[in-house]
């Protein structure tokens, strides 16, 4: 590898070499993106420009308490890249939120909608709040008011923001109001995900999930695999978790087992996903208590034998630590980094096919360019229209990934980075931005 880059300076390029100390998604980003750049060949001003956020925006959102009282919570937006386009991606309410988090979401954000052919470059916002705390009157002066912080930022020409985990059609009809009120105008494109009255999207709220399904069948389809005879473990049961075990089993897959944050279920001969869909709509979005599987934890969801293992809870969920006890033949990443860089090499030993992330999820931000059309034309498609074209898109993503990985003898998830990144830096240079 040429050493030149290690001239940088600015600390992002590291020689490949050991694996990483700690699981970090910005550095699990970053050693991906280090081992697409070595095969792009990648000078080091290009590399400096694609693994630096244009932007990195951190704000103090004051709330009125219910109580009487003033809290401060902290709220981020990094805009990783604008070359394609206004910057795309969603916002997430956690008590875990933080800058270096939001960074290496933001920098997927990129890589997925070059994945995608989607014309956006990548974002992603956050507060730092657990929003099971907050009464609904204190969720919305919250989102007010980090919008409020934002207005700069945001807008259907610049930024773009959409939900993302605890948030959801509400909050994106909160910012959209929020924005529309300062604009002086309804401006339906700032946001997307929102309810289909306020210009929402038919599709976009299963959109993340279809996505899934449509990129898992296509793994299936690769290792010889149907459907109807396959057995699928899903983590996570909020929006993209339970949507995919939905069409999983309604493609005819035996779903064995599901979880939330409280645990897991698990039924050898398969569990009626309708039923459970049910029972949680019925218990406050949660499976706690859910009769008909055996309980178990999540660390044992992961490690169960099966086809097809989908992470759609959040990040670092397989790891180092871990990764050798996976025992699925296809991992579909629902959720944003559920495998951390340690345990890639892992994964790749025992044969495991990993659809990445940046390819699986991309359903999502798919719709959410969907709506953000419709917004703008004033003109709206049924369900019908886009679903057809989410699962086309999805579709050819996955078989050019596939052709990438063929051509240069790599992993999946090295593919999707090779290809996003490259398109993004061909972008860059016929733009003349890098002259
Ligand atoms: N929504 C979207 O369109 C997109 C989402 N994603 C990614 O998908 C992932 C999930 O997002 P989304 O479904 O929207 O979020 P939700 O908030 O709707 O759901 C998250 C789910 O994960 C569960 N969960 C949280 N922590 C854990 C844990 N430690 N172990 C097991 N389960 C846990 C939650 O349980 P509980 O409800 O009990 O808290 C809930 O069932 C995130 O990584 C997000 O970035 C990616 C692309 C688009
Ligand atoms: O729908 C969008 O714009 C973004 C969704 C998102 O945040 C993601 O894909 O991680």
């Amino acid at each position: 590898m040429p050493n030149k880059k290690n001239n940088s300076g600015a600390g992002y390029y590291k020689e490949p070499g050991p694996k990483l100390d700690e699981e970090s998604p910005f550095e699990s980003m970053m050693e991906r993106f280090r081992f697409a750049a070595e095969i792009l060949d990648l000078d080091e001003g290009m590399f400096q420009y694609l693994s630096s956020p244009v932007k990195q925006v951190t704000v103090s959102v004051p709330i009125l308490m219910d109580s009487g009282n003033i809290r401060v919570f902290q709220g981020y937006r990094v805009i990783h890249n604008n070359i394609l386009g206004p910057s795309k991606g969603g916002i997430r309410y956690s008590p875990d939120v933080n800058l270096e988090e939001v960074n290496a979401l933001a920098a997927w954000m990129t890589w997925k909608c070059a994945i995608v052919n989607v014309p956006f470059g990548g974002a992603k916002g956050g507060v730092r709040c657990d929003p099971n705390e907050l009464s609904d009157g204190e969720l919305e002066r919250l989102t007010r008011r980090y919008t409020a912080n934002m207005l700069e930022v945001f807008g259907p020409d610049r930024d773009i923001p959409a939900p993302d985990m605890n948030t959801d059609e509400q909050i994106m009809a909160w910012i959209m109001d929020t924005y529309s009120m300062n604009a002086h105008k309804t401006e339906t494109a700032v946001v997307t995900g929102k309810p289909i009255i306020l210009g929402g999207s038919y599709g976009r709220k299963k959109a993340t999930g279809r996505g899934v399904v449509t990129v898992t069948l296509a793994a299936l389809n690769k290792k010889g695999i149907l459907p109807n005879n396959c057995t699928v473990a899903v983590q996570g049961f909020g929006n993209v978790g339970s949507v995919t075990a939905e069409l999983m089993y309604e493609q005819g897959a035996k779903v064995v087992a599901i979880s939330d944050i409280a645990g897991g279920y698990y039924n050898e001969n398969g569990i009626d996903i309708p039923k459970a869909l049910e029972y949680a709509e019925e218990n406050d979005g949660s499976l706690e208590g859910y009769p008909e599987a055996e309980e178990i934890t999540n660390e044992e969801l992961l490690q169960i034998e099966c086809d097809v293992l989908i992470p759609a809870a959040k990040e670092d969920q397989i790891n180092r630590e871990n990764a050798s006890d996976i025992n699925a033949r296809i991992i579909a990443e629902g959720a944003n980094g559920p495998v951390t860089a340690n345990a890639d090499g892992i994964l790749e030993s025992k044969g495991i096919m990993v659809v990445p992330d940046i390819l699986a999820n991309a359903g999502g931000v798919t719709v959410s360019y969907f709506e953000w059309v419709q917004d703008r034309q004033g003109y709206f498609w049924t369900e019908e229209r886009v679903n057809r074209r989410l699962n086309r898109m999805m579709r050819d993503a996955f078989d050019q990934l596939f052709k990438t990985k063929e051509k240069y003898d790599i992993t999946l998830r090295q593919a999707a980075y090779v290809f996003g990144i490259n398109k993004v830096a061909m972008t860059l240079k016929r733009r003349g931005l890098y002259a």
